[in-house]
């Protein structure tokens, strides 16, 4: 079967991505914590931060080894996308992306979208969310104004597909305005609100006036992490921050760029106004609070 035109990688694209791959844009590798030694800020861009995943009418999917997340974002437009198929290898050439793996989407946008999957039509309003399970065929995307964020973990088990909206989800009530980290944290999908096979998402809202997220942070050694940040205007910024504790470094970020927060590594930022950010694991377990949290004064 004849293989689809390969798009060349686009301006900026990892030195590291020497195999050209027809579905993702990007490939990020795995890294050991001893890669931050010296790393310069272009590497660490390059190895971490996973920006152009919003352009118009494109599907835009990249790759990352950790705990093979594919992160991506469609923009419909006034087109309709469709999620791409496997290309590679020959035995999985024209099968179904979800074949062995789970999806969620969520609307970042302002508009309604929707994301039909195998022919059925599941509206999506700003902010809600679709689990999508493994073993789902065609999926695709429309609605003017919508905007698609991405991601998806290998999966051994199939879960109902749910639709799931933050007006239905009990937010957790962290931080104060005194620290200027309040902020609600929406679990979506973890076991006592969607089952999944290794996904877990949720939504983290800052308050007007606060700025820092997952401070005190931690590390969770069984499980990587992906945060988009959104609701940012044009010149703001978070200044997010990796690493292990006690050897920090930061990314300066824009506004519905992710980040990808390595098992080894904090994962925590604070911007130049309130903002909201989507996050996700996968790993070795589901248990939200399996995680070692630091201490302020640890950090160097
Ligand atoms: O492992 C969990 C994740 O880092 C987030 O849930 C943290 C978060 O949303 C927050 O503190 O605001
Ligand atoms: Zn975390």
């Amino acid at each position: 079967m004849p293989r689809p035109q390969s798009r060349p990688f686009r301006q900026g694209a990892s030195q590291f991505s020497f195999q050209e791959n027809l579905v993702f844009e990007k490939t990020y590798y795995a890294t050991h914590p001893d890669m931050m030694d010296g790393v310069s800020n272009e590497e660490l861009r390059d190895r971490y931060l996973v920006g152009g995943l919003f352009r118009d009418g494109e599907i835009v999917l990249t790759y990352s080894h950790g705990e093979r997340f594919i992160i991506g974002g469609a923009v419909p437009g006034a087109s309709i996308l469709p999620l791409p198929v496997q290309t590679e290898p020959d035995s999985a050439a024209g099968h179904s992306l979800l074949e062995r793996r789970e999806l969620s989407v969520v609307n970042i946008g302002r508009a309604v979208g929707v994301v039909t999957v195998d022919g059925e039509r599941h509206e999506l309003a700003s902010r809600d969310a679709l689990y999508v399970p493994m073993g789902s065929g065609t999926v695709t995307f429309e609605g003017e104004g919508a905007r698609f964020y991405l991601l998806s973990v290998p999966a051994h088990r199939a879960f109902p597909l749910r639709r799931l909206t933050l007006a239905d989800a009990t937010p957790m009530e962290r931080g104060s305005l005194e620290t200027s980290n309040a902020r609600q944290i929406y679990q979506l999908i973890l076991p006592h609100v969607c089952q999944s096979a290794s996904l877990c998402l949720g939504m983290t809202i800052l308050e007007p006036g606060s700025v820092w997220n997952t401070m005190p942070p931690h590390v969770h050694e069984r499980r990587s992490e992906i945060y988009l940040y959104f609701d940012l205007e044009g010149d703001d910024r978070v200044f997010h921050y990796m690493g292990k504790p006690e050897a920090l470094r930061h990314i300066v970020m824009e506004n519905e760029e992710a980040v990808i927060s390595p098992p080894w590594s904090v994962h925590m930022g604070s911007g130049t106004r309130a903002y909201s950010f989507i996050w996700a694991m996968a790993g070795e377990n589901l248990d939200y609070n399996d995680m070692d949290v630091k201490d302020i004064c640890q950090l160097r």
